[in-house]
């Protein structure tokens, strides 16, 4: 006969841990005025501070659970894409990088290409890249004047374009139709505006103007495809590496994935690089003794044998590349990284207590909070290089922060590829600025542009003099 069986008669269920803390704020708008009136980073820095590593922000009906440092990031940055979506939050690149490429794609045929940027990116690959790039920046710079005032942020963009055309697009770019693709780029990257974020299909006139930019760039990138093939003619650029990759059955890229590769670069690379390359040089023209020393650094390896400056020369720039390393753990790229939960899970904060978050659920890593955090970097908002230096390795982030303690460029599955290219670029131009050039900062040093943009806000007047 059956028994039924009592309550107590049942296993000991473990009690799933609670969720995640909830910054408290207004019944709908949430978190929202203060956003409004504080600003999203200093709303993410005090709940940080009054609700520990974990915790949940809820604004006009959207929940967002924040991850802080190393200890409760690593399900984040390392669980696999059927646990930890990243789909979801790039799926506003679509109409950008166009359809059969990125978030448009399946899984596998993501990971293919991803493959061919990462053959495309490696040091065997950069190092070809060097001599182009220190040809377009000796020209750029050589029609400056003896003397002037710029706005630097417009002229490493400006030049940053023109190494792009050069390294990625292609010399048929750089040397017949820079002026109409460097447009169709402004006006395709330009179609991303806030309610694209939400409707990226709304006929509005930027989003016209996106869609018959994307159109045009994939007749041009076609086109020269075909050209090079038809004369077998091969160049040394990415457009090349990408037109004769091969996906693993042995199909070979179309003209409308190459254009979305390309497409899928110059947005991931071009601004990020910018933005980089001006934060570096404010914050040594802010900071003398720095400065010197990366003079210093520059006369002991290129005064005199600029003629030398190659891959392993730039390698050799230890003190240059700890500065805008330092420089863009200070000014980050972007506010934070985003995820959603495919599946729920449990997390242990920092400060001890385990939560769980549930399947669904928009997961933030705010670099801006991680960047500086005291237990991981002293004197978190001063500019010290020398803090990545061997014997502090503050990046390192001491016993079992992995690889999570320095995430400017994210982190595990989906680091970013390009850092080699980044380094590379900043590090040319930079060198060259330093070595040719004194420089003073007329404007004051800027704040970020706004909550999506860390850019520096504003024009950033520099004058310059040509060195004796
Ligand atoms: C200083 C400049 C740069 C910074 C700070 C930067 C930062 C980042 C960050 C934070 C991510 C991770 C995004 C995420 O996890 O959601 C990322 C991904 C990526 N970056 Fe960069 N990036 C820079 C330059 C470049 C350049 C020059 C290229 C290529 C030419 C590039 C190609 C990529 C690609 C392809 C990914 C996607 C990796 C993936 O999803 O698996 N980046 N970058």
């Amino acid at each position: 006969a059956k028994v039924a069986r009592s309550r107590t008669d049942l296993p000991p269920k473990t009690a799933a841990p609670p969720p995640p803390p909830e910054a408290k704020g207004a019944p709908l708008v949430g978190v929202f005025p203060a956003v409004l009136s504080r600003g999203l980073q200093a709303v993410i820095r005090e709940q940080h501070r009054e609700l520990g590593s974990v915790f949940t922000l809820r604004s006009l009906g959207l929940a967002v659970t924040f991850l802080v440092g190393p200890e409760s990031s690593g399900h984040f940055f390392h669980a696999p894409e059927s646990e930890i979506a990243i789909d979801d939050v790039y799926k506003v690149t679509v109409p950008i990088f166009g359809r059969g490429v990125g978030y448009d794609v399946d899984l596998d045929t993501r990971n293919e290409q991803h493959r061919f940027f990462a053959k495309t990116l490696r040091p065997a690959k950069l190092r070809r890249h060097v001599h182009p790039m220190v040809h377009e920046v000796e020209d750029f710079f050589g029609k400056w004047g003896n003397s002037g005032v710029v706005d630097l942020k417009e002229e490493v963009d400006h030049l940053l374009m023109l190494i792009a055309s050069r390294c990625l697009l292609g010399k048929e770019v750089r040397e017949n139709m820079f002026d109409e693709v460097s447009s169709l780029l402004h006006e395709l990257i330009g179609g991303l505006h806030l309610v694209s974020m939400f409707f990226p299909y709304l006929p509005t006139p930027a989003h016209r103007r996106r869609d018959r930019a994307r159109a045009r760039l994939e007749e041009i990138f076609s086109e020269i495809a075909g050209a090079r093939r038809g004369s077998g003619r091969v160049e040394d650029d990415m457009l090349q590496e990408l037109m004769d990759s091969r996906y693993g059955d042995g199909r070979a890229t179309t003209g409308a994935e190459v254009t979305g590769m390309l497409v899928a670069l110059l947005f991931a690379g071009q601004h990020t690089s910018s933005t980089v390359t001006v934060w570096t040089a404010l914050r040594l023209l802010t900071h003398p003794t720095h400065l010197h020393t990366a003079m210093a650094e520059q006369e002991e390896w290129l005064v005199g044998k600029e003629e030398q400056i190659d891959y392993d020369v730039l390698q050799q720039m230890g003190f240059l590349h700890r500065c805008i390393k330092e420089a863009m753990r200070l000014h980050p790229v972007t506010q934070m990284i985003l995820r959603r939960a495919r599946r729920g899970f449990a997390v242990r904060a920092k400060e001890g207590g385990e939560y769980s978050v549930p399947a669904g659920r928009l997961l933030a890593s705010p670099l801006v909070v991680n960047n500086l955090l005291p237990y991981v970097y002293k004197d978190p908002h001063v500019f010290d290089p020398d803090r990545f230096a061997a014997g502090r390795a503050e990046d390192k982030g001491g016993a079992g922060a992995g690889d999570l303690a320095y995430v400017a460029f994210g982190a595990g599955k989906h680091a970013c590829m390009g850092e080699g290219y980044a380094y590379q670029q900043i590090k040319v131009i930079l060198s060259h600025l330093l070595r040719k050039f004194e420089l003073k900062l007329e404007s004051p040093f800027p704040e970020p542009e706004n909550m999506l943009s860390m850019r520096p806000r504003g024009e950033v007047m520099v004058s310059y003099r040509r060195s004796e």
